[in-house]
């Protein structure tokens, strides 16, 4: 019988320390990501979801006072490298927000801007760009006739699913997400989560959420992160079924946070 194929390690974070200023923020954070999986980070709030995550495309960076040690390995190249591209890793490493933060410009323009930038110019290309991720985050059938119109019009889920796209229209290999559904209706809600299933098989997904149903329904592994440390970091259905650490258990069964 043939071994199943090894899934590429997209993140292999070692030993992270991150300080804001003499605050340690994160401590000892171990932690490895791979292609077609959706990785959860949880956690109550101010345990440090937030500033993991944005260590991984180095938005971190814009923060002041900002210090940080160890290795974040991104397709094997450390970021914390001082010779890493960043307009490069923006692009390949794409970001959502917890509420859709869409450009004032129309529905067309947001997710061109990105392409454009990198140089595409030609209209067919960018109309094909256009199509394409409007359809792979299933908005297509509601947009499609007034794509010349404000992005602003849209509601919520839809402005949502718009930043999806127009992180997408790049062609990333990852999609980090800063809880994008805690703005959202249940049922966009859901539209995102299937979404997120879908997305998983092009790219990796690492996903800040403090809905641990959320957690539980979509990720492949999960995070539970305590004071700046990964108290716990395994298979999902192991860390929510059979937790290691008695904090974890506590954590997931309601007992604090
Ligand atoms: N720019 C900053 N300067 C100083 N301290 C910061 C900064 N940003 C975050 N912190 C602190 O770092 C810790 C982790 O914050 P972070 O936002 O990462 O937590 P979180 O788990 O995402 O919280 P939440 O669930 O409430 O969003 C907190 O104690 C927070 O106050």
């Amino acid at each position: 019988m043939q071994a199943a194929p090894t899934k590429e390690t997209i993140f292999q974070v070692n030993d992270l320390n991150l300080w804001y200023d003499d605050f340690h923020a994160l401590k000892d954070v171990n932690l490895e990501a791979k292609n077609n999986e959706i990785y959860a980070i949880i956690g109550p709030s101010g345990c440090g979801k937030s500033t993991f995550i944005k260590t991984l495309n180095l938005m971190i960076n814009m923060e002041p006072g900002v210090r940080m040690t160890g290795e974040i390995n991104y397709k094997e190249k450390n970021l914390l490298d001082s010779r890493v591209d960043l307009v490069d890793l923006r692009r390949n490493v794409g970001m959502i927000f917890q509420k859709g933060n869409p450009f004032p410009q129309s529905i067309y323009d947001n997710i061109v801007y990105g392409p454009k930038i990198h140089g595409i110019k030609k209209k067919s290309e960018l109309d094909e760009i256009v199509e394409t991720t409007l359809k792979d985050v299933a908005l297509w059938d509601e947009v499609k006739d007034r794509l010349k119109t404000s992005a602003m019009g849209l509601s919520g889920g839809q402005q949502q699913r718009l930043c999806i796209a127009r992180a997408l229209a790049t062609t990333p290999d990852v999609v980090l997400m800063d809880e994008p559904t805690s703005a959202l209706d249940p049922i966009s809600t859901l539209k995102i989560e299937e979404l997120m299933t879908e997305l998983k098989k092009k790219y990796c997904i690492v996903i800040v959420t403090h809905n641990m149903q959320q957690a539980s329904r979509i990720s492949d592994k999960t995070a539970f992160f305590l004071h700046g440390h990964v108290v716990e970091a395994t298979e999902t259905s192991k860390l929510f079924s059979n937790p290691e650490d008695k904090r974890t258990e506590d954590y997931i069964s309601g007992r604090f946070g």
